[in-house]
């Protein structure tokens, strides 16, 4: 039985998601346990269709468990409405989505300082914040430009300024780098590293191993199940053989 404590900032427990009902089922996620504690870094990998996107669609609050339980801070996600659940998802939950999901009439700092604004910090503070997360992922001269005056990989890392902008805790990253080239996704890992030495709590997911490598942790999924959890990743491919991946 795990301890709630105000260290833990995200916590699976027994957590299943099945879509569709009868023969047609899938079960996406079975019996997840999955903590993260602040200044934890967690790669999440696996085939594809194994749950990786279904399981941080529930970390962050987009999705509902068919069973179990997800707690952000100690918060039962189960027990919170709507609103308050937009709420903590703005305040707490920085979440980098494999399509970006940004506002093409919005410029870069305007898309940034957006769920600064929404929960109430004043526009100027909101702009110098999202000014500051834009020179993190690199492209301070961008932060006029609107989204389609912009590359795909500009876009992605727009997309990954405004899930760290601000004191987000909890930072959930589904494929950020897909657009990248290496150079410019290694210093995405660098981000997302220095975010969780900073006391957020990261997951990643991501099939690149010398991206895994970055983490504290990594979780493998198969067929919607924890197979297998690694430590300190030194040869990172290693345990990919091992977990058969
Ligand atoms: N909205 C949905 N409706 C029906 N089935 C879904 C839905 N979302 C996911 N699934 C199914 O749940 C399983 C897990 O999907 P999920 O997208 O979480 O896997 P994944 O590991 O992220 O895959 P990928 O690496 O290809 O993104 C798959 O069998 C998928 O088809």
């Amino acid at each position: 039985m795990s301890v709630r404590g105000p260290q833990q900032v995200l916590e699976l427990a027994k957590v299943s998601r099945t879509f569709g009902e009868g023969a047609t089922a899938v079960a996406a996620l079975r019996d997840v346990d999955l903590t993260i504690g602040a200044g934890e870094f967690v790669a999440v990998m696996g085939p594809s269709g194994s749950g990786k996107s279904s399981l941080l669609a529930l970390a962050g609050g987009l999705d509902r468990p068919t069973s179990g339980g997800v707690f952000v801070e100690s918060t039962p996600l189960a027990g919170l409405g709507l609103n308050e659940l937009a709420r903590l998802r703005r305040r707490a939950v920085g979440y980098v989505f494999q399509d970006f999901n940004l506002v093409p009439t919005l410029t870069a700092a305007e898309n940034v300082a957006l769920p600064l604004e929404l929960d109430g910090t004043a526009t100027k503070k909101a702009r110098r914040q999202a000014a500051d997360a834009l020179r993190q992922v690199g492209i301070p001269e961008l932060a006029d430009r609107f989204m389609d005056q912009m590359s795909g990989g500009q876009q992605q890392r727009v997309a990954i300024a405004r899930a760290v902008v601000g004191q987000r805790r909890l930072i959930l990253a589904d494929e950020p780098t897909g657009a990248l080239d290496s150079t410019t996704g290694q210093g995405v890992m660098e981000v997302l590293r220095s975010r969780a030495d900073a006391g957020a709590a990261v997951m990643l997911v991501t099939h690149e191993a010398r991206h895994a490598a970055w983490a504290d942790r990594v979780v493998f999924l198969r067929d919607g199940r924890i197979v297998d959890q690694a430590t300190a990743m030194h040869d990172p491919t290693m345990l990919l053989a091992q977990a058969g991946l």
